[in-house]
């Protein structure tokens, strides 16, 4: 079976395509700058080499084609006929209350994910419009949505509710939903594979740190916090999001600067974090490279974002009455090691030691405390693809 996993976002649509039965990636690559000027496809070909296609791709049905165009084009093509795929899996950003587990897209789905878009501003009207240009181009082959905020659906009430008055939370919806949640669920069930331990008694802490980036507390399986909350907004320090910030002080700046809550939406989502601190980029390497410099800003402003890390896994190690693994993943958790010795080196008291030896992989599966640190620390690389082209498979199996 092949399936096509479409991930998009406002200006861009990754894309992977598996044979599911091998589970090996025949082609994979992503459209930038979608409605921009300069819009490209990237595709990293099956040697690990990138070739980039200059296009003007502006808007999604024209990316899609792009993408069905490139996959079955003679020089770069990785099937002969699109009828070689069997489904196509989609991330989408927003499910709401509805959705606790993936689905096959029918016309009550998309109108459950058209419902959510006030939630996901950002992200659930493109969500939409790669599902409407696979109906248009590909009409017979199922689609099927798994939602990053579906595993977080187990959280208590007590920890997705906002302290504000609760007829906001009946009449619009507002409470923490979380992300990431493809990412959460296959680590955490991963790592207890990895570990040969069972899922059911264990309290885990997985750490997504990426670009946007978020922790959550897993006991017996399921998700009882995560960081982020209403959007992807709260939480951790990211690359270009601020992260928790008080009420106040958001009114604040808009009363002062005179913004639009757009505007003020704009400066938290995409000015803000590394990016508004640093300022000169967003990238944790560069980032790191500064702070090998001893640029005085660039080292402030990683000690910001290890910091809020530690404090989150306080938190949770607070909510679980104890931890007995913490994971890392994502570019920065499954790349930087510094980051990892930095977050855990206010970690003593619950037992944590790392392994400076260990703490050198990168990229790969492997254990990084010590044998005898009470907690594990691991890394485990996410693949919320390979998750995505999962769940559609079973969806399409289960429904034959
Ligand atoms: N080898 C590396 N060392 C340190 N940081 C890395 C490395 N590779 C990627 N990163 C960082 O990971 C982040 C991107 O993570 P990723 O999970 O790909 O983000 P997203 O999926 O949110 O776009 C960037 O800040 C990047 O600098
Ligand atoms: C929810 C979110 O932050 O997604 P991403 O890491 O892909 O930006
Ligand atoms: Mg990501």
């Amino acid at each position: 079976m092949k399936v096509l996993v479409l991930n998009c976002g406002s200006s861009s649509i990754k894309y992977k395509l598996y044979e599911m039965t091998t589970k090996q990636v025949l082609a994979q690559g992503g459209i930038e700058k979608i409605g921009l000027p300069g819009s490209f496809l990237k595709l990293t070909l099956p040697n690990g080499e990138k070739k980039i296609i200059e296009k003007d791709v502006p808007e999604h049905t024209t990316g899609v084609q792009f993408i069905f165009d490139t996959l079955t084009s003679p020089e770069y093509g990785a099937v002969k006929s699109l009828h070689e795929i069997n489904a196509v899996g989609h991330r989408v950003l927003h499910g709401g209350t509805k959705f606790s587990g993936s689905v096959l897209i029918d016309d009550a789905v998309i109108a459950a994910v058209e419902e959510c878009c006030d939630l996901g501003p950002l992200h659930n009207p493109a969500n939409l419009k790669g599902i409407y240009a696979v109906q248009q181009l590909l009409p017979e082959v199922p689609q099927v949505a798994v939602f990053d905020t579906a595993f977080h659906q187990t959280m208590p009430d007590y920890a997705y509710l906002y302290a504000i008055p609760y007829r906001y939370f009946e009449k619009y919806g507002i409470r923490r939903y979380g992300f990431h949640g493809t990412s959460h669920r296959y680590i955490s069930k991963r790592v207890c594979e990895f570990l040969g331990i069972p899922q059911e008694g264990s309290r885990i802490i997985t750490c997504h740190i990426g670009n946007g980036g978020s922790i959550a507390a897993v006991k017996d399986g399921k998700c009882i916090d995560t960081s982020m909350g209403l959007t992807p907004l709260e939480g951790l320090m990211m690359g270009t999001r601020s992260g928790d910030i008080d009420g106040g002080a958001i009114t604040y700046i808009m009363k002062k600067e005179g913004l639009t809550p757009d505007e003020m939406s704009t400066l938290l989502n995409k000015k803000s974090g590394v990016l508004g601190m640093f300022e000169k980029s967003s990238d944790m390497r560069e980032l790191e490279a500064a702070v090998q410099n001893g640029e005085e800003r660039a080292i402030l402003t990683e000690k910001m974002y290890f910091y809020r890390i530690t404090k989150y896994i306080g938190a949770y190690a607070a909510a679980m009455n104890g931890v007995d693994v913490i994971l890392f993943t994502g570019g920065v958790g499954e790349n930087q090691s510094s980051a990892r010795a930095a977050v855990c080196k206010n970690l003593e008291y619950l037992g944590v030691k790392i392994d400076d030896e260990r703490n050198k992989v990168r990229g790969e599966e492997a254990i990084i405390s010590t044998d005898d640190s009470k907690v594990k620390v691991v890394v485990i690389p996410t693949d919320e693809e390979l998750t995505i082209a999962t769940d559609t498979m079973n969806i399409l199996n289960e429904r034959n």
